[in-house]
């Protein structure tokens, strides 16, 4: 069985390498020819998977995406062929969850104007919004949630309208998929007068995708808004985002707010799941076994922390301003962009991150927010 791979995705081998013969390839420039004869294609966000990909394969077996969305797969065309199909829902919603988290708290740092205390807007309040929401809960947060088609299905939690959530939030983290029609399309849901009708001194989060805000008018707005503070993982244009953009926010990276160790291995193990479901055999495979100790075992804590020593105990984790500094040197060398999404192997999530604390109820936020061994 030949499988194709986009190269970016970790933990192929062990995985996949009993099943087939790996060919790992640029997901970005993936042509017709090198996927004319695989049995199955495993791709992540940046490969285009259409007609003009695979209509020259007869043979296509299962294709699967790394990944939460699937704007670049064309799923009508995979059914037609009746080619099984698999994302990665909720793969990476933990990390993401944490990266907006974290971002927030390094605004607060940044700017000295505490988290604590501040109103949270969520916008779209599927996996990556209710991570998010869990974090800040956890930390004692109120969140607003704004999710019309949730609220239509009956989900039971408290809907508020989009524009009771611009009202009142103090921050605003999109996390929609990028739709481009119909009653509740997200193209350019920020877009100029939207964007202008913010708050005062509004934190604007977005780790969805990056057309959910019409970049060129955000280049406007902020030349007017210096009140407004932006943290953008992702683009209009990638991976060529506006370069006049990117100075206009506190916080940019090149879309890996989903990019920690352990989000990337669930991607890979879900489709793995599925690749053995389809061909009916089990799947020996534990994703346990893929991950590599952290560097730090445990740290020790002396007092339930203030918000200082949480952004502190988060950057053990994940220090967010290395993949800033990074990206602000790097996005506009050829492939920068693309470079640094490949080479980013780093990141963690609470999880992995061991507390211990003698006084468990004063600490339990912490285990909420993910942090493992509170307490012991
Ligand atoms: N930056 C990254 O690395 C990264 C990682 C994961 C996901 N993403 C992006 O984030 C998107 C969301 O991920 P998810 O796992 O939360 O998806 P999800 O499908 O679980 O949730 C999306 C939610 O948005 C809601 N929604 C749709 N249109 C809306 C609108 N107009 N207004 C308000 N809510 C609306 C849906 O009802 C749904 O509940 C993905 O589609 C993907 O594009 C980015
Ligand atoms: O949709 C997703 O899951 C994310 O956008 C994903 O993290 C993007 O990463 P990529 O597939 O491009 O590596």
């Amino acid at each position: 069985m030949k499988i194709v791979v986009d190269e970016n995705m970790p933990y192929v081998e062990p995985l996949f390498g009993a099943l087939g013969e790996i060919i790992p390839v640029n997901g970005r420039t993936l042509t017709p020819e090198q996927v004319q004869d695989a049995d199955v294609l495993l791709v992540r966000s940046v490969t285009r998977v259409n007609a003009a990909l695979l209509d020259a394969n007869p043979k296509l077996k299962f294709v699967g995406s790394a990944t939460i969305g699937t704007d670049h797969v064309d799923l009508a065309y995979l059914a037609g062929r009746g080619i099984p199909f698999s994302n990665a829902p909720g793969c990476n919603a933990t990390a993401v969850g944490e990266f907006a988290f974290i971002a927030m708290l390094e605004l607060a740092a940044r700017f000295n104007s505490p988290l604590k205390g501040k109103v949270v807007g969520i916008v779209g309040a599927g996996n990556t919004g209710s991570a998010t929401a869990k974090c800040l809960e956890a930390y004692g947060i109120k969140v607003l949630l704004n999710d019309p088609i949730k609220a239509a299905e009956g989900d039971p939690r408290h809907f508020v309208s989009l524009e009771t959530l611009l009202h009142q939030a103090d921050i605003i983290s999109l996390h929609v998929p990028i739709t481009r029609t119909g009653e509740h399309k997200t193209l350019h849901l920020f877009d100029e007068a939207r964007l202008m009708s913010l708050k005062p001194n509004t934190w604007l989060v977005n780790c969805c995708r990056g057309d959910v805000i019409d970049n060129q008018a955000l280049i406007k707005v902020k030349q007017q808004r210096d009140d407004l503070k932006l943290v953008l993982d992702v683009w209009e244009g990638e991976p060529n985002p506006m370069p006049e953009l990117v100075p206009f926010a506190e916080f940019a990276t090149p879309h890996i707010a989903g990019y920690s160790l352990e989000g990337k291995a669930r991607g890979t193990f879900m489709l793995y799941q599925k690749l053995c479901e389809l061909l009916a055999i089990p799947a020996t495979k534990h994703l346990s076994e893929l991950l590599p100790p952290f560097h730090f075992k445990a740290v020790e804590l002396e007092q339930a922390p203030d918000e200082k020593a949480l952004l502190q105990l988060a950057r053990f984790v994940y220090d967010l301003r290395d993949d800033d500094a990074v990206f602000r040197n790097g996005f506009v060398k050829e492939n920068g962009f693309d470079t640094m999404r490949k080479n980013h192997k780093h990141r963690r999530e609470f999880s992995a991150l061991a507390l211990a604390y003698h006084g468990q109820s004063e600490v339990d936020w912490l285990s909420n927010l993910g942090f493992s061994g509170v307490g012991r």
